[in-house]
């Protein structure tokens, strides 16, 4: 199986997940990417199963809305039952490097407010160990520099996403050659650095399942 097809087999599987959950006043929490996509192409056929959706960039929020699907602001939602969304990496704990598209810090928010955390990913995403990808952070522009020195310091090698602007009008930084050995801590750790709005690492609040696509079939692992 290609890797689109296996994107597509676990957006098939993340519909099958919620369905039985959907409700008229169920709001959804939709993330972003090319996972993300194949999974909101699927739920426009069941739009009226549902009142509408939360989306964690404005290219979902487009896509969504073209699918006749309405758009809430998070603010008129609150929480939402299920946050679906891809991953650059996901370990066995279900913690994860985002942020490949730059939309992170909306993900994180939106990942924040669910009650369930689905992770759809094909299998080339899942590592023992999250750093092969590198790590995306999300800075204030005139931060830029300042936060690169700092995570030099912490062994980075920090690379500038030249032509990036972020949903929220920030910058994003690469961070090369960056293995990661606590997830937890170091999501922490960046986050302290003053100009950082958020890091990548999603391990504070990971996934709660993940459905991995693979050539025998989706593989699904639930923490919770
Ligand atoms: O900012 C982008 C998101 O974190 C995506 O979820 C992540 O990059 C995975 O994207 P894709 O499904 O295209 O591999």
């Amino acid at each position: 199986m290609t890797q689109d097809e296996l994107k597509a087999a676990v957006a098939d599987a993340a519909i099958n997940e919620i369905t039985p959950h959907l409700e008229k006043d169920t709001v959804l929490g939709i993330g972003t990417g090319s996972t993300a996509n194949l999974f909101i192409d699927r739920l426009g056929p069941l739009r009226d199963q549902f009142k509408g959706a939360v989306a964690s960039s404005e290219a979902s929020a487009e896509r969504l809305q073209k699918l006749g699907i309405e758009v809430f602001e998070l603010n008129q939602v609150g929480n939402v039952p299920f946050y679906i969304d891809g991953a650059d990496e996901v370990n066995a704990h279900l913690h994860m490097i985002k942020g490949g598209g730059a939309a992170l810090t909306r993900e994180k928010i939106v990942a924040a407010c669910a009650k369930h955390f689905i992770c759809i990913a094909d299998g080339s995403k899942y590592v023992a160990q999250l750093g092969h990808f590198p790590l995306p952070v999300e800075v204030i522009p005139m931060a830029r520099s300042y936060v690169a020195r700092e995570l030099v310091k912490l062994g980075a090698e920090p690379v500038y996403r030249q032509g990036v602007v972020t949903d929220n009008g920030n910058h994003i930084i690469d961070c090369f050659n960056f293995m990661i050995d606590d997830p937890v801590a170091m999501e922490a750790r960046i986050n302290s650095i003053v100009g950082v709005v958020t890091n990548g690492l999603f391990a504070a609040r990971g996934a709660d399942v993940l459905l991995l696509g693979k050539a025998d079939g989706v593989e699904r692992t639930a923490l919770r």
